[in-house]
Order: structure tokens, then sequence, then C-alpha cells
């Protein structure tokens, strides 16, 4: 059976964020809706769509998930899901479980129907340190999630990280031996990082595995204290870039389908030669 059952259309929407939530939601609706009338059947928001990136902005920004009524993100993005009938990957927001205070860096997945499909709490911490370059530590107010994500779709399976994560390729090697046909990763790079490894990190997962996979970031705003590397894309099984974003607010929309995924799995076909007899467990 294809893991990809048919061909659609994947927008990604890599948005100009403010300070100001209400508003961000409100652009991230009109920029859904762009999306879907061009034809979009799966969105991708960036990862802290609603609000600046930056360790001291996750308390303040932060919102309960449950009950759904309780969040202003949560409401948006399910009625938005459900206006445009598509498949939404709702960028990440902050996230604060009120029975522990602990904070999460968290994506959410809407049916078309507006129905909460999934969630993912940021796993790998972006912790970094280089010297005269940059420094970030979300791990000094976040906790990380604990689960693989991984949703069905119409179109089959689709794994989910967000940004960091995708510099582990045990979560995306996973994903695939799942029956994922794409990993999503709402994430923002920096202007170190991103020219570093934005686009190689992207290439390799997609080669790794030999499935589409999509980085979908905020637009660059250099009055920011974070200033996103940006070029949000869509990589195809091949490592081969479909569209990329520059540092602007754009929508990149890209078509996936099963012929390509199976060509290239049938051209190289590292998919059936894996030797887990030689390396069951990398985790030795
Ligand atoms: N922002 C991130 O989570 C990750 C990042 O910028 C990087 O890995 O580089």
């Amino acid at each position: 059976m294809s893991i990809l059952r048919r061909p659609l259309k994947l927008a990604l929407v890599q948005l100009a964020t403010g300070a100001d939530k209400s508003a961000n939601l409100a652009h991230a609706r009109a920029k859904v809706i762009e999306a879907a009338k061009a034809g979009a059947n799966i969105i991708v928001l960036p990862e802290c769509f609603n609000s600046p990136y930056g360790t001291n902005y996750f308390p303040k920004y932060a919102e309960q998930l449950s009950p759904p009524d309780s969040s202003e993100s949560f409401k948006a993005l399910s009625a938005v899901a459900k206006e445009t009938s598509t498949y939404l990957v709702g960028g990440s927001i902050p996230e604060i479980d009120p029975s522990t205070q602990k904070l999460y860096n968290t994506s959410l997945v809407f049916s078309p129907t507006g129905n909460l499909l999934t969630s993912h709490r940021k796993l790998h911490l972006f912790d970094i340190d280089i010297p005269g370059k940059i420094t970030f530590k979300e791990s000094e107010v976040l906790s990380p999630g604990d689960k693989i994500t991984v949703f069905e779709t119409e179109y089959g399976k689709i794994g989910l990280g967000i940004c960091y994560d995708i510099r582990f390729p045990e979560l995306a090697m996973t994903a695939a031996r799942k029956g994922c046909f794409a990993m999503i990763y709402p994430g923002a790079f920096n202007m170190t990082t991103g020219p570093l490894h934005w686009s190689l990190l992207a290439r390799s997962r997609a080669v790794d595995n030999q499935i589409y996979v999509a980085l979908c970031s905020p637009a660059r705003d250099l009055s920011a204290t974070y200033h996103a590397w940006g070029h949000s894309m869509v990589v195809n099984p091949n490592g081969e870039v479909l569209e990329e974003l520059e540092d602007l607010e754009g929508v990149a929309i890209a078509d996936l389908d099963n012929d390509k995924l199976e060509e290239v799995r049938r051209g190289i076909p590292v998919t059936t030669q894996r030797r887990f007899d030689v390396y069951k467990n990398v985790a030795e």
C-alpha cells in the first residue's frame, strides 16, 4: 500500500510576527486562508508564531491548553482549520501545564473539521553556546516533552518535531519506520545556525529516510531580539529542495506525491537494506 495515499499540496506560512498575540493570531488566520485559497490541503505555521521567540517571553505568553476554551490560540487555530477545511499544523506556542506549572514549547495539530488531532511538546530543548555568536538556553525555563508524535491524515501518516528536534535523526527515523511519508518541523533557526545547518539538516532527514521534509520558520524581524533565519522549505525524498523562501514573509506551496517517493526508494533501496541485525540497539 502507498504510504502517501494521494497527491497533496503542502503550504508553509512564513509568518511575520510581533509582540501582540491577538494581532499575530489574526494575521496567521489571514495567511492560512490565503494558503487554503491557493489550494493547500495541509498548512503549517512557524515555531512560536504567536509570540516573540526568547526565554524571557515564554512565561508571559504561555497558555493553558486544557480545557481548550481557556486558550485563545487553541480556539483560533481550531476555527481556521474548520473554516478552510484544511489540516493545520499550528506552529508552536508556549504552553503552561496548570497542574505542575511547567512550561513547554508545544505544537497543536487540527483536522479539517477543527478537531485537535495531536500535540507535540518539543522533545529536545535548544541549549547552545557558540561564543561570540549565540547563547540560548531553553532549558532555563522550558521542560521537554516525552513522546514521539505521529498523526494520521487522509493522505497518510506524518511525523512532527519542533526546530531543534531535527538535529536528532533518531526521531525522524522512528517516525519513518512507523510509516510516515513526511516529517514536519515548525522551526526558528538563527543567523548563525541557519546558514550552517538549516538546509543541510532538512535534506539529511529527507535522504536518511526517503521521505518529504518541511521546515517552517517565522519571517526575519531585525527589530526582534532573536533574528530568525527564515528560508522555510520543502524537500523531497531525494533530498532536493522543492520550494524555499528567503527571509521575508511568504507562503511556500509544494506538491507531494507517492510516485516520487516510490521512485526514490526503488532507485536507491536503503529503506529495505537496513541491517537491524547488526545495529539492533542504537542506544547501546
Ligand atoms: N531554535 C531552535 O530550536 C534550534 C536552532 O536554532 C538550531 O538548532 O540551530
